[in-house]
């Protein structure tokens, strides 16, 4: 039986009409693009000699991959040829294959590499563009490069664009030029934005207690697939070697971005076949990801907004299966994230932790940092950058600031040094508009020069926090 999204955008689709299309997670939406895919090639009688005729874009390697193997299934008894360009891969061996492939499945980096670097690749006699996780695609991380495949794409085509989280903004679809788009919303009037199977909760908890809360959690529910979300790959890369050393008595996974791409593979492989599991993920695997059969989705960071939480949440409680959400909130987060919760239609409620369920680690930690000067390291960065990244945004820049002031002998070091310290610290959004001042030295220095009361704070400030 068809799905509501499929049942509404399908049609639309194979009458050649560009589409908007926006349901919960977990509701079907791949299959709502790979069938007019299929379709549209199928009676034009596409053939390896046309080239590429469909195009989807992902914003992560895992759901290209995901998205390829789906394709796999549904087109078998189709001749089509397909191929999945995706970052960590041999860049040659693509270029030998991609001028003959007919659906290309792709993260943006990538095509737009093959764009520049490989000479048969074109696009002009593409039909049909779909992106998938539209909304990620066209926000600020991947902007440029949006922009520079949308120039190498023939105007006439067909457009799709699918998300949990629709964007209507006017000026990104302008940038897509789609025409009359047909916006199918299948779940726009439905009382909440979240599956109904999915039960949501959240708990406030002191940024000291995130561990003991989060290992008393997994004791808790051996049994069970669980995803935990960290904002941070330090944090994670951290926490990950602590809990191994912790032992927790559930097998314990890892994906994130820094990872090769043969341990990103084999780590999501892993996690989809096993039955009880635990995966410590970056938001790399918050959209798209159907692994199956996951119980329990845990934020231990708070999301960078109400979509991201969606999206996270959204691992859980696919196609008609239940699954629980717990959210983890920092007292100074409740108030912002909840409100923002509310005003997207989530129905979350709070819950107490009982601190008498909670089982203390730290002397176990402390005890394994003192034997692993790395681990030890790790948790110095990781606690310097959970004080900054609770600070207001400007005093990040401040931060920032602060430390080109001090090393301004040495210029290029220090610059890109302060660029890796506002990757660290900030969110995307911040790291996008911050990036600004670090790319221009002498505008630092100006800033720097009307504005003292700030320097010396910022140098104060800074100067405690990393002893430099
Ligand atoms: N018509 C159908 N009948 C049965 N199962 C289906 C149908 N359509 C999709 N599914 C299954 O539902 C699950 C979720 O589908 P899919 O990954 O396409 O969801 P989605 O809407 O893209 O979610 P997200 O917003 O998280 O990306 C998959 O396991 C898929 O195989």
């Amino acid at each position: 039986m068809p799905t509501e999204i499929q049942k509404q955008a399908i049609g639309l689709a194979l009458q050649g009409k560009d589409i908007l299309g926006a349901a919960k997670t977990g509701s079907g939406k791949t299959l709502a693009f790979l069938i007019p895919i299929l379709e549209c090639l199928y009676r034009q009688q596409w053939t390896s000699d046309d080239g590429m005729g469909a195009l989807i874009i992902s914003p992560t390697r895992e759901l290209a991959y995901q998205t390829f193997e789906t394709l796999r299934k549904v087109g078998k008894n189709h001749d089509f040829s397909a191929g999945l360009i995706i970052g960590g891969k041999f860049l040659d061996v693509e270029s030998d294959r991609i001028h003959r492939t007919n659906i290309i499945i792709c993260t943006p980096g990538r095509l737009l590499q093959h764009m520049d670097e490989t000479c048969y690749f074109h696009a002009s006699d593409l039909q049909m563009l779909v992106l998938d996780e539209a909304d990620r695609i066209l926000d600020m991380g991947f902007a440029q490069t949006m922009n520079a495949i949308v120039e190498n794409l023939p105007k006439k085509r067909q457009t799709l664009l699918f998300s949990a989280t629709q964007t209507k903004c006017v000026k990104d679809l302008a940038r897509l030029s789609l025409k009359d788009p047909e916006y199918v919303s299948v779940h726009e009037n439905a009382k909440f934005s979240t599956p109904g199977t999915l039960e949501q909760n959240y708990i406030v908890c002191e940024l000291h207690q995130k561990v003991n809360m989060l290992y008393s959690f997994l004791k808790n529910h051996l049994s069970k697939k669980i995803i935990v979300f960290f904002s941070s790959c330090k944090e994670i890369q951290y926490l990950f070697r602590a809990f191994c050393r912790l032992r927790p008595g559930v097998p314990v996974l890892l994906l994130h971005g820094k990872q090769q791409q043969m341990k990103r593979m084999q780590m999501y492989d892993d996690f989809c076949r096993k039955k009880a599991a635990v995966l410590f993920a970056t938001d790399i695997a918050a959209r798209g990801l159907d692994f199956p059969a996951v119980n329990w989705v845990l934020q231990l960071d708070c999301p960078e907004d109400a979509n991201t939480y969606i999206h996270r949440a959204g691992r859980t409680a696919r196609y008609k299966e239940g699954g629980e959400a717990l959210l983890v909130l920092l007292p100074s987060e409740e108030e912002g994230m909840v409100k923002q919760l509310e005003e997207k239609k989530v129905p979350i409620n709070k819950i107490e932790i009982n601190p008498g369920k909670l089982t203390n680690v730290q002397p176990k930690l402390q005890s394994f940092l003192a034997e692993e000067q790395e681990l030890k390291e790790r948790a110095q960065r990781v606690k310097f950058q959970r004080f900054t990244i609770q600070l207001p945004a400007g005093a990040k820049l401040g931060l920032c600031v602060g430390h080109l002031v001090k090393r301004r002998r040495e210029k290029r070091r220090c610059m890109l040094k302060a660029r890796r310290w506002l990757y660290l610290i900030c969110t995307i959004k911040e790291f996008n508009i911050f990036g600004f001042f670090c790319s221009n030295i002498c505008f630092i220095r100006q800033l720097v020069f009307i504005s003292p009361f700030m320097r010396d704070n910022v140098l104060e400030c800074f100067t405690d926090w990393v002893g430099c």
